[in-house]
């Protein structure tokens, strides 16, 4: 298997030791019971929080890593988007492509002029796809998703796991995927590894 991202034995001050290897181009899901500590997961391998153990992003240890380009290139999607300017094209990353955001909000059925809504009058469904937006902007290498459907309606979360598939097909990337919904795991396909005591379980 063409590793996109090696973990091996990270362990947190609540998880681990886990490991977990990601293809090029592969979505794998993380399911487990309310507070087993899938965010926590996620968050590590973003290097949000404190970990030890091997992480690999190709062939390059993380370690090697500026935390900023990690951060990028292994992007946290959190369920709810932190915004820091008050309209939506000011909170986007330095460089990003009107032609890229375009087309991401046409996958999302958003118009054009939502680049230049306020932060405010967005509603849950419209930040999380703003957010996954915002992330996509950066052509990260892995997306860390967590449960990035969870405002959104059956039509909409649909729109996002086809916006998800297709950014993976066009950019050789991957994605760990957090969900709770039986019927979006079984959309989705591939891996669904279950978070139980800290460890990873097939
Ligand atoms: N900074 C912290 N200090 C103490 N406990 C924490 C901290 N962050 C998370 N926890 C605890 O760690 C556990 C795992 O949290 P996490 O957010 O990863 O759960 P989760 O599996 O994503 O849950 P949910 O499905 O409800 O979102 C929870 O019991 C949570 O309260």
């Amino acid at each position: 298997m063409n590793a996109l991202l090696d973990v091996l034995d990270l362990e947190t001050a609540r998880l681990g030791p886990l490991s977990l290897r990601l293809a090029v181009g592969e979505l794998v899901q993380v399911t487990g019971a309310s507070g087993s500590g899938k965010s926590l997961l996620l968050r590590a391998l973003a290097d949000l929080d404190a970990s030890r153990g091997l992480v690999r992003l190709g062939d390059c240890d993380r370690d090697r890593i500026a935390p900023g380009d990690w951060r990028r290139q292994v992007a946290y999607v959190p369920a709810e988007t932190a915004w820091w300017a008050p309209r939506v094209d000011g909170n986007f990353p330095p460089g990003w492509r009107l032609h890229d955001a375009k087309s991401w909000l046409a996958c999302f059925a958003l118009p054009d002029d939502a680049l230049d809504w306020e932060i405010e009058r967005l509603s849950s469904g419209e930040r999380q796809r703003l957010g996954l937006l915002r992330a996509l902007l950066n052509r990260p290498r892995v997306l860390l998703l967590d449960e990035p459907t969870a405002n959104l309606d059956r039509e909409n979360t649909q729109r996002l796991e086809a916006a998800v598939r297709r950014y993976l097909a066009e950019h050789g990337a991957g994605a760990i995927w957090v969900s709770h919904d039986r019927l979006q795991q079984d959309r989705l396909g591939g891996r669904v590894l279950e978070i139980h005591d800290g460890r990873l379980r097939s």
